[in-house]
């Protein structure tokens, strides 16, 4: 098998007393799409959190693409191709939705200044196309302040698109829509990524996502990695539905 796009190698981070990544030893290959499920405060987000350079671990180390970045800045992160969402979609609010997309382009350049403004950051070509993949260049004129919830997840999502990443971690893309939109959202995220051959961490609580969606599980319990495999047989695992899923 070839080398893993994400490794972490006993990963370890307390705040206080509370352990909350506790030896952590995982990896994820190219093409994977990884649900990862856990009660509130098992340590879900920390652990993105740390493989995006937001945290420091207290000790351990995280890999990427053959590059150790435990100690790289977010924005070098995102450069070497690891992007990520937020839970609240991190936008701006007071701009179009295009120039939303423009704005997030420029992390593609080491910095924006004189001889590099914003608006040649990257081709118009390559805007419309992860506009038209997420199904908002019909509102690309319109403030992000407009858009309901589920669209500025997919915004969100274009924003994170836009920077070419090997890898795109969602944090709960799916949370804050109803259950009713969740899976159109859901198939909209999965062939954004399919088009752009990214591969996929994403958050979720809800079930029946997760096993339409992903093709391996990690179950969190307190920091820890407590089951991880395929959904059928992590999801039918008696502890994991007792522990995790709250049965
Ligand atoms: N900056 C911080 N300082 C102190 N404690 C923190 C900090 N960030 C997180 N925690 C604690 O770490 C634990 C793990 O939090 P984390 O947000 O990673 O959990 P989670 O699994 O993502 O939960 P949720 O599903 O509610 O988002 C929680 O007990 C939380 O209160």
């Amino acid at each position: 098998m070839s080398a893993p796009l994400l490794q972490t190698t006993d990963l370890r981070l307390s705040f206080g007393a509370v352990v909350v990544a506790d030896n952590i030893n995982f990896s994820l290959h190219e093409g994977e799409r990884l649900a990862v499920i856990g009660q509130n405060g098992a340590g879900k987000t920390t652990f993105i959190n740390i493989c995006t350079g937001l945290i420091r671990p207290n000790s351990g180390k995280v890999r990427f693409d053959g590059h150790d970045i435990t100690a790289m800045a977010p924005r070098a992160i995102v450069r070497r191709g690891l992007a990520r969402s937020f839970q609240l979609p991190q936008l701006f609010l007071e701009h179009t939705v295009r120039d939303c997309v423009r704005l997030a382009a420029a992390g593609r350049l080491g910095r924006l200044g004189l001889w590099s403004p914003l608006a040649k950051s990257v081709p118009e070509s390559e805007i419309e196309h992860v506009l038209d993949i997420v199904g908002l260049r019909e509102r690309g004129d319109e403030l992000c302040e407009s858009l309901p919830e589920g669209q500025r997840k997919l915004l969100d999502i274009a924003m994170a698109l836009i920077l070419n990443p090997k890898l795109l971690v969602l944090d709960e893309p799916t949370s804050g829509v109803s259950t009713e939109e969740k899976h159109g959202l859901m198939e909209t995220i999965m062939a954004a990524l399919d088009d752009r051959k990214v591969s996929a961490i994403f958050v979720e609580h809800d079930v029946d996502i997760v096993t339409r969606y992903a093709t391996r599980v990690a179950a969190w319990i307190s920091g820890q990695v407590a089951a991880d495999g395929p959904p059928a047989q992590v999801l039918a695992d008696p502890m994991i539905r007792k522990n995790v899923i709250g049965e």
